[in-house]
Formats: structure tokens, sequence, C-alpha cells
């Protein structure tokens, strides 16, 4: 497209390029490019820190034609380690360097971290590209941009770009066009205005990750459970008296080995002895009972042999076969746990950690606020499942399913509603409902239909449509909106669209909201190997649904039959979204031993051990 800005952001990192997910300064850029060009192309590409490949790299970059590359940010490799040469690979193809562009970064970077005086990047142009040298780090690649974001419209400018689409990107980054893109920002893909002579979605088609950045940035955590947590003091010792590790039996330790009377049996929950005992005396004890306050140890029953019962069957005299010692077997108050001190050394979600742990010093969590979270499905052709048949309809599987699986994850449905195609209704209920809860579940109705009203029904109550469409395969129609702190995720209708967009973006949401720490929001991800012999990659990226075998240690993905978004069959048995990059000239197919990034569905993930 002739309105294109194209960029390449280059993530240059040997562990990376190993393991795309662990790239994080490379999805930042796009995020940020995205964020300040509305007409921008991104190419993305990771390598390693080999010089001649970056060098290659580059130069293939620098040379395509029509579109032509205005800019390339390489991330990572710009350090002191002997593998970081990103600046090295860079200067050999720069025809003219622009070192005080370098320095304006490397000033602004000194005064965030000394650190920043570790940095070697260089800033240059080659033919018509200019090339941007970044530090490896997400909040590195953050913090440079800044610096030169306002920069780039005026140096692209000058180093030959078309001068109305310079003029037209710096408009729009002063926000000085007038016209408002309906997420805030565009990437490349095809929009329209939705009108009957533009007959394309006016929705800009979003990357995931930015689809998930935008969800982080608009959702108000709310800190309640975090906070608690962090702040909680424990009001007891653990254990809150000296407690035998043993069954055994409590003595001095000043006494020796050898012949021992009994005087008594401690059981667990039994008050302290508080009298004097002799150096030859000791009490039999259990595991966790209190030792005698002028006891200090305890020495196990496999160490002692019984030497005489009294006529009653009681214990009389007891033989100790090692040497005792001081603190022997015993547990000082407070070793678990100090009175007084952090309950949680770090916050844990996880309600049983936070129930157990809580209970351990007789607490529970009380009146904390859950997010408050309404369902509802909107299709006229909907029957309840207990319905009996009818020409035309089908079973609402969303509603079931996106309630179990709210569940599963530990959080709670409020309401459930099943709504016709009717704007209407849909506005109306929508209104109602959106006061009693946090957010709304929504499925169905997002796309390019006719009746497919719940898009304009936001807008008609003041919701602001986050984002309308996400590059994706299931779940293209994507939909987040917010109005204040209210949140609706408009999921697409196809059953199985429902369930990948849950899993990718509600979820973390609502973690997110109940003050989950971002790196935790998401599923957790794996690599893992895939064993289909070939998949044909459609040009969205995709996320298939797979069972996974482990095998010589190594995990391996069996994609589920067909992967159209409306055969529900295809979650049965999944137990990880296999993320599937987009088709590119170069990798039409995914193949057997391919490895991707997996994310798991289900705490029980391996469904076979061969
Ligand atoms: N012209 C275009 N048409 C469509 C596009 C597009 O880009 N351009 N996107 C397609 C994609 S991708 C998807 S996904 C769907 C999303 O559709 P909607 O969100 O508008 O959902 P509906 O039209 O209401 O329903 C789609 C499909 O799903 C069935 N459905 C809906 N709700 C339920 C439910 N609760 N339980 C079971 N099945 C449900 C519904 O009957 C439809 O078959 O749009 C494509 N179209
Ligand atoms: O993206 Mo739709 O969710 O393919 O079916
Ligand atoms: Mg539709």
């Amino acid at each position: 497209m002739a309105d294109e800005i194209v960029f390449a952001v280059l993530t240059i990192s040997d562990t990376c390029s190993q393991d795309a997910g662990q790239d994080r300064s490379g999805p930042r850029l796009v995020k940020l490019i995205c964020d300040a060009f509305q007409n921008a192309h991104i190419i993305t590409a990771i390598l390693p820190d080999e010089r001649e490949q970056i060098s290659n790299k580059l130069r293939e970059l620098i040379a395509q034609k029509s579109p032509s590359v205005s800019a390339i940010i390489t991330t990572g490799g710009t350090g002191f380690a002997p593998r970081d040469v990103t600046p090295e690979a860079t200067k050999i193809l720069l025809d003219k360097e622009c070192p005080q562009l370098a320095q304006y970064i490397a000033q602004a970077s000194l005064q965030k971290t000394h650190f920043a005086a570790l940095t070697r990047g260089v800033c240059g142009i080659a033919g018509s590209t200019l090339i941007l040298n970044f530090p490896g780090s997400e909040k590195a690649v953050t913090e440079c941009f800044e610096v030169v974001r306002e920069l780039l419209p005026h140096a692209l400018q000058l180093i030959g770009n078309e001068l109305p689409l310079v003029r037209r990107v710096h408009a729009e980054l002063q926000g000085s066009n007038g016209i408002a893109p309906p997420s805030g920002h565009i990437c490349p893909h095809k929009t329209g205005k939705g009108d009957d002579s533009d007959r394309n979605s006016p929705f800009a088609m979003i990357p995931v990750v930015q689809a998930l950045e935008i969800i982080f940035q608009t959702v108000q955590q709310q800190r309640a459970v975090a906070q608690l947590l962090n702040e909680f003091l424990s009001p007891v010792d653990i254990p809150p008296f000296r407690a035998s590790i043993k069954d055994g039996y409590a003595m001095k330790s000043t006494g020796f080995s050898g012949t021992k009377k009994v005087l008594g049996y401690i059981a667990a929950g039994d008050e302290i002895i508080v009298h004097d005992l002799e150096e030859d005396e000791c009490y039999k004890i259990n595991t966790g009972a209190p030792v005698p306050h002028y006891a200090d140890c305890v020495v196990q029953v496999e160490d002692t042999k019984l030497l005489k019962r009294k006529k009653t069957g009681e214990e009389d005299l007891v033989e100790i076969l090692i040497e005792p010692k001081a603190n022997l077997d015993i547990r000082p108050v407070g070793s678990d746990l100090r009175k007084g001190s952090k309950l949680f050394p770090s916050v844990d979600h996880s309600e049983v950690v936070i129930k157990s742990v809580l209970s351990s010093v007789g607490r529970n969590l009380g009146g904390v606020r859950k997010p408050k979270i309404g369902i509802i499905s909107t299709g006229s052709e909907l029957l309840a499942p207990e319905q009996a048949e009818e020409m035309g309809k089908i079973y609402d599987s969303n509603t079931t399913m996106l309630a179990e699986l709210l569940q599963y994850f530990g959080f709670e449905c409020a309401h459930k509603l099943v709504l016709s195609d009717d704007l209407e209704a849909v506005k109306g209920k929508i209104a109602e409902l959106y006061k009693n809860v946090d957010f709304i579940i929504c499925s169905g109705g997002v796309s390019m239909g006719d009746k497919d009203y719940i898009k304009p029904a936001l807008q008609s109550l003041g919701f602001t449509i986050n984002f309308g469409r996400v590059n994706m395969k299931p779940g293209k129609p994507m939909t987040f909106a917010s109005k204040n702190e209210n949140y609706f995720f408009g999921l697409p209708g196809n059953p199985v669209s429902a369930f990948v967009t849950f899993h990718l973006f509600v979820l973390p949401a609502i973690r997110w909201f109940a003050g989950w720490q971002r790196d935790k929001c998401e599923l957790a991800s794996l690599p893992i190997t895939l064993q289909n012999d070939s998949i044909a990659l459609d040009p969205r990226p995709e996320y298939v649904r797979a069972a996974v075998t482990s095998r010589n240690g190594r995990l391996y993905a069996t994609v589920n039959g067909s992967q159209m978004s409306s055969r529900l069959q295809s979650i049965v048995g999944a137990d990880v979204l296999v993320h599937l990059p987009g088709r590119t000239a170069s990798k039409p197919n995914a193949v057997a031993g391919d490895v991707y990034r997996a994310s798991v569905l289900r705490y029980d993930f391996i469904s076979k051990y061969e």
C-alpha cells in the first residue's frame, strides 16, 4: 500500500532465536511503533548474535523495494559481551553515521541508568533506510523509542521518503488530523469506514500482543488481594511452643545415654509440662507435642530400647542408645513462621495457597471482593440445552462453556443471559447488566453481519471500543470495549473462537483485575514439537488445539482434527493451544519436528506418555 511506512524490528539474541516466546523487546517495539504511526507496516525477525547473519538481514531489508523499508530498529547485541556484535554488523552497511542521534539517545538513557554507558548502539543511514540500534531489554527499548519518537517523522522525511506521506504521519503523531482511529492506533491491515461504498470493517486488525497490551493498559487493577497478601503479618508463632519433630523421648541433653526413667507420656495437644526433671528422667513424646519446659532434646524411638514396663502397662525404664544433643529434633517457637513476620513471602493468587496459609494462622480471606462477571450469549438461533430441537435453531454451547471456564480458573459467573439478535434488546440488557458487574463476557454478533449488533450497541451506550479485530485465527472479530471501570469482551460467536479468545484475552484481563502479577496473567506456555506431517499455515497466526504426548522427556503436540472455528470437537482432548505463525512465502507449512510455543489449557496437560 502506498500509504504505508515500512518498519523492520530485528530482535538480536541467541536465546530468543531459539525460543521466540522469550522475546519481549521485539513485540514491545512493534507495539510502540503501532501506537505512534497509524500507517505502519512492520516486518519482524529474530536473529542470533551472529555478525554475518545480522549484516545479511540488514542488507536484505535495505535492498527491499516497493515498498522500501524506511527504518530498521534492532534490539539486542549492543553490550560489552563477546557475542554482542550488532553495532559492528550495522556499521559496515552505513553510508552515513548519525552520531548525534546515538548520543541523544544515550544521554536520555543515562539519565535513567548509569548502565546505559555500557551500550554501544549506533545510528545511521544505509541507502534510504534509517537504522537504529537499541539495547535488548523491554525497558530500554521503551525509553529509547520515546526519545526518537518525535524525531522519526522528520528524520524519515529528510532521508528522502515521500513528503506528503511523512507530513501526514507527523500530523497524526501530533493528533492534528482530526480523524481519530477506532482503537487509537492502527496497524497495517485493510480497514474502512464500513459504509456502503467501503465494505471493510472500520476496525484495525491488530496483532495479538498489541491487543493484550491494550487490555492490560485499560483494565484497572483491584489491588485488594495483592495488598492484603503483601501486608499480612502473622498473628501467631508457628509452632507456638517448642514442638517435637519425632516420636521418641524428651530429656535433658546434659544427661548421657543409658537407662532413663519414663515419667509420663505427652501427646500432641497436651499442655506444656513446666516442672523440672532429672538428667536420668525422660518423657515419652509424640511428633507435634509440646516439649517439657526443662527438656532440650528429643531422641527418636528407633534410637532407644524399652527395658521395663510398669504393671499397669505403661513404660517405666528405657535405654537411650545415642548421646543426647541440645536441640535435637525440636522445632523452636516461631521456627516455621515468626509472629509479626510476613505471612506470604510472595503474592500467590492460588486460592488453595491463600486459604490454606491463612487457615494455618487461624484467619480467612474475609470480605475481599472477587471480580463480578456476567455472561451473555447472543443469537436468535440459540436454544437452551434442555429445549427440544427446532428447525433453523442450534443449541447454545457458549454460555455453558464460558461459565465452566470461569469456574475452572477460580472465578464465578454472577449472571447468565441469552439474547436474540435485536439491537434494542441487546442494548437494554447490556445497559442493565454492566451496572452490576465488572466484566461482561459476550459471544456472537461482533462480525460483519446485518444483525451483528454488539459494536453499535456498545457505541450507543458510550463504551469505547478499544479494539474490534485481531490478527488471529480463530477469533478475528474479537472485540474489547470499556466504559470507566466496566469492561466488555465481545467474543466471536463461533464456539471455538470464543474458547480461544477466552483463554488468550479474557482470562488474563480478569486475573489482572484481581491483582495478579502481569507475567502470571496469561496461560503458562512452553516450547513443543509438532507431530503432524504437514499443516498449511494460514495468513493469520493460528492457535490450534492439540493433545500433548510426553516421550523421552520431550513434549509433542498432535493437532486435533479439523480446526474450523465452528467445530467444538476440536477442544476435546485439547491440552494446549499451539501458536502457529502466519504463512510466509518461505514458510507456507508447519511440519513435523517444528518447535512452536504452546499455551497450556489445563493443569493435567499431558494426555499420553510413551
Ligand atoms: N463478511 C465477513 N463475515 C464474517 C467474518 C468477516 O471477517 N467478514 N468473520 C468471520 C469470523 S472469523 C467469525 S469468528 C464469525 C464471528 O461471528 P460473530 O461474532 O458475528 O457471531 P455470530 O454471527 O453471532 O455467530 C457466528 C457463528 O457462531 C454460532 N454461534 C453463535 N453463538 C453461539 C453459541 N452461544 N453457541 C453455539 N454457537 C453459536 C452461530 O450460530 C454462527 O454459526 O463471523 C464470520 N463472518
Ligand atoms: O476468526 Mo473466526 O474466529 O475464524 O472463526
Ligand atoms: Mg455474525
